[in-house]
């Protein structure tokens, strides 16, 4: 797979995007790793930047295109959002490199704080967040947390939800960032009365022959769709998809589906590197 725009190139990209109060830029970086813009802040979900999953388990676990960004081009980031403790979500070098950065915060699951502690982020640079938890990040930016279902709940001897998904609020505009999750009837009812913009949902969906190989599952394209309609999203953006072959989707069948079903939902499906402007 090509990545559309990476490296310098993109760096100077999201440095150089100015926009107003009403406008979002966000940068697909491949699985569930987005960059948002929004005024000057940046916060950037579940980053996987580096080939870690590789390193630690080898085959298949290769990444099928490269990184857009390096972490170390991510220095200026305001926050860096962990949906769960998986190595292309949470990625500990990744984040150790934007540790590195005397700006940026990091914002987990309280349940994976001790692990991000001995990964060497300090004290100072680190927010836990809880299912239920709102979060005030400063200029009108807020940030919920949702427990998310990776099949399952799955919760520490404290009671913290290990998997999390995220309402961000840029102003007025709204964004889900599901993590990784199956759909469940309380996400509905949770999301309804948060009146999303915009719905980012993964499209990978799950399968015993995967659940045998240790991979756990997600909304498949069908349910990614029926949850936004199911929430009212003005927009949705398929994710997780395209990086690990051996646990993908062809986004194809996602676009098939919407425009087969909901012909006048809005979607945006990314290029690895691509940037989209979203102006409510
Ligand atoms: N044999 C395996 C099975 C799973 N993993 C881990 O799964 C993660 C991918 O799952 P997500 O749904 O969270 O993207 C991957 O990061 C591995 O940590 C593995 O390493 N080996």
């Amino acid at each position: 797979m090509k990545v559309y725009k990476s490296g310098k190139a993109l760096e100077h990209q999201i440095a150089q995007t100015e926009l107003p109060e009403q406008a979002l830029a966000l940068w697909a970086l491949g699985q569930e790793g987005f960059l948002v813009k929004w005024k000057q802040k940046m916060i950037l979900f579940d980053p996987y930047l580096t080939n870690w999953v590789y390193e630690l388990s080898g085959s298949p676990w290769s990444r099928a295109f490269e990184s857009p960004l390096q972490p170390s081009q991510c220095l200026d980031v305001d926050y860096v959002v962990c949906s769960h403790h998986h190595e292309d979500h949470m990625d500990k070098l990744t984040l150790q490199a934007i540790g590195q950065s005397s700006k940026t915060k990091f914002i987990v699951p309280k349940a994976h704080l001790s692990l991000v502690k001995e990964w060497g982020l300090r004290d100072e640079q680190l927010i836990g967040i809880s299912h239920g938890q709102s979060l005030e990040l400063g200029d009108g930016l807020k940030l919920e947390a949702f427990a998310a279902k990776h099949e399952q709940f799955e919760q520490d001897e404290a009671g913290e939800h290990k998997y999390l998904g995220f309402a961000a609020y840029f102003g007025s505009i709204r964004l889900y960032h599901s993590g990784d999750t199956i759909g469940f009837p309380e996400l509905v009812t949770w999301l309804q009365s948060r009146q999303i913009d915009i719905a980012m949902l993964p499209i990978n969906g799950r399968d015993f022959v995967r659940n045998e190989q240790g991979i756990v599952g997600n909304t498949n394209y069908r349910e990614a769709v029926e949850i936004a309609v199911q929430i009212n999203a003005d927009l949705l953006i398929p994710m997780h998809y395209g990086l690990f072959p051996h646990n993908d989707e062809n986004p194809a069948y996602f676009v098939d589906y919407l425009y087969r079903n909901y012909p006048a939902k809005k979607f945006h499906m990314f290029a690895p590197g691509e940037r989209f402007i979203y102006m409510k």
